[in-house]
């Protein structure tokens, strides 16, 4: 109510601005000169008419002040609402996840727990799947519909690091026909993650997503990302991209906030000063190679790396990773979304040898412990998880269709996940599991979902916005039923 009354009197204030704006041009725009030639009665109405537009400008003045004191008085409102709802968010993740390993360690109590050997799979443990953690209120394992599922993981023959997961703790030999089971735990881990629907909450709560891209050459690249974006569930999407850009991508939706600032000056202040208000960062979609971009986004993913931010690095930006790895090695909250042209690019400057085209799963790792242990996603006919102690692979049915635009689908929906991700870890929600795994995961599952349903209605004329059209029904299918 207040804020409503605040703002129909800064509206009465702003129509009185125009109205002096449009009184003083009109006065402004007599011609004085002659008229007091003429008549000897006019410089004293000129006189009397002076203090009027010294009043007027006075009066524009206070109220472009009271403006500005609102909108920083509501700036530091909404801020502080913002720290007290996730605070309240992570006090209610924390009391779910008491709940989880409540029951959990009733279910371990009632099965063995021990590991099994490579190759002898051990009984699943469904803690995840079971909890009753998940914040939607699901309970029990929850059974997908699933035609062709092959999620395994791979003991790691490259790192040493100790088995992490509770979850995972179990190993699957490669090759293994079904693993059901360790699909549905990852699947339940994603929904646990996924923060509950609730008329609690504020506006950006559930995302703000940053998509760095978009040139002359590629509009549609970013705006398929930022779009994916808002549709698997954040609140917020913008794009900064280039001046030249911005326009286009502004004229595909009114949904995305555009900033045409990429190739600016200014261009890292520009972004960095909403680097506060982000909480995630896709670089790359439809950026392109240009030198300069790609300067000001190393600089930028720098600065987003002190902050702590998920960043999802696809595309082009993938070009910059090729170029300069160390701006993204070994940053827990990085993901790389290499294609398989990507991918090879990539492993080749880390290597500085041929790649195995044999044994993909076994390159990525390398790739992934090269990298600092950083989860990358190998795209393809099956989508290849890894961060360098596992291998899990997402093979849901996808579509028969290679248009362009698929992955900024992945990448875009990415962001997303890989915020709820990393607050429910941060939460304890999902524990001694790499949040990056579990992001990667839900975008590729989601995607795939998607493209199957589109391709279902479309066929051979499925494009990337049908597949986008199917983010709504294809996540609650898989995250919501
Ligand atoms: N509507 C838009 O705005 C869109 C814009 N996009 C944006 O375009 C930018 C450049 O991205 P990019 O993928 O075209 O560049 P790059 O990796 O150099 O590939 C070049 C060549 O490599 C090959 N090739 C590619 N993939 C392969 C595979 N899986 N398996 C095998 N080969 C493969 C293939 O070569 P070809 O087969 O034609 O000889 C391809 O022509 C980037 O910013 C991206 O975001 C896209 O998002 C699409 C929608
Ligand atoms: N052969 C395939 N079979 C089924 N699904 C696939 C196949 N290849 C890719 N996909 C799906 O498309 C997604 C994007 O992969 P793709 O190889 O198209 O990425 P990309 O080349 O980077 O895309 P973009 O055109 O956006 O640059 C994958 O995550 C996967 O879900």
């Amino acid at each position: 109510m207040i804020r409503t009354r605040c703002v129909q009197q800064l509206s009465a204030l702003k129509r009185g601005s125009s109205l002096g704006t449009s009184m003083r041009s009109q006065n402004s725009g007599q011609p004085t000169s002659n008229l007091s030639a003429r008549t000897p009665k006019r410089p004293r109405k000129r006189r009397a008419n002076f203090p009027v537009e010294k009043l007027m400008e006075q009066f524009l003045e206070q109220s472009a002040q009271a403006e500005d004191n609102f909108y920083q008085v509501e700036e530091r409102r909404l801020q502080a609402e913002d720290r007290r709802r996730e605070m309240e968010h992570a006090r209610e993740l924390q009391m779910l996840q008491m709940l989880g390993q409540m029951f959990s360690s009733v279910s371990s109590a009632a099965a063995p727990s021990k590991a099994s050997p490579p190759a002898a799979r051990a009984p699943v443990n469904s803690s995840a799947s079971s909890s009753p953690s998940c914040p939607r209120g699901q309970s029990g394992q929850v059974k997908h519909p699933s035609p062709r599922r092959d999620c395994f993981t791979q003991q790691s023959r490259l790192s040493t690091s100790a088995p992490q997961a509770l979850v995972f703790d179990r190993y699957y030999s490669l090759g293994s026909t079904s693993h059901r089971g360790m699909d549905d735990d990852l699947l339940s881990l994603v929904k646990n993650t996924i923060p509950p629907l609730t008329s609690k909450k504020h506006k950006g709560q559930d995302g703000r997503i940053g998509i760095i891209g978009g040139c002359q050459d590629y509009t549609g690249a970013p705006y398929f990302a930022a779009i994916s974006a808002l549709k698997a569930g954040a609140d917020l999407s913008h794009v900064f991209c280039t001046k030249e850009a911005a326009p286009v991508i502004k004229s595909y939706s009114p949904e995305l906030i555009v900033h045409p600032v990429l190739d600016s000056p200014n261009a890292v202040e520009e972004i960095e000063k909403w680097l506060p208000r982000l909480h995630s960062l896709v670089v790359g979609p439809g950026l392109g190679r240009e030198g300069l971009l790609l300067k000001t986004v190393k600089e930028v993913i720098e600065k987003s790396k002190t902050r702590d931010i998920p960043i999802v690095i696809d595309a082009d930006g993938l070009w910059l990773v090729t170029q300069q790895p160390s701006v993204i090695q070994g940053y827990h909250k990085g993901i790389l979304t290499p294609n398989i042209m990507e991918f090879t690019r990539l492993y080749q400057a880390l290597n500085r040898e041929p790649m195995d085209s044999s044994d993909h799963q076994h390159s990525l790792m390398q790739l992934s412990v090269a990298m600092g242990n950083l989860t990358v996603v190998l795209k393809g006919e099956q989508d290849v998880i890894t961060d360098g102690s596992k291998v899990f692979t997402c093979s849901l049915e996808g579509s028969g269709r290679r248009c362009g635009g698929q992955g900024d689908l992945l990448s875009g929906s990415m962001g997303v996940f890989a915020h709820w991700a990393h607050s429910a870890s941060a939460a304890g929600v999902i524990r001694s599991v790499n949040p990056s795994v579990v992001a990667a995961y839900g975008a590729c599952s989601l995607t795939r979902q998607c493209n199957s349903q589109a391709f279902q209605r479309h066929g051979r004329s499925t494009t990337t916005s049908d597949m986008i059209q199917e983010i709504g029904s294809a996540f609650k299918k898989l995250f919501e039923s």
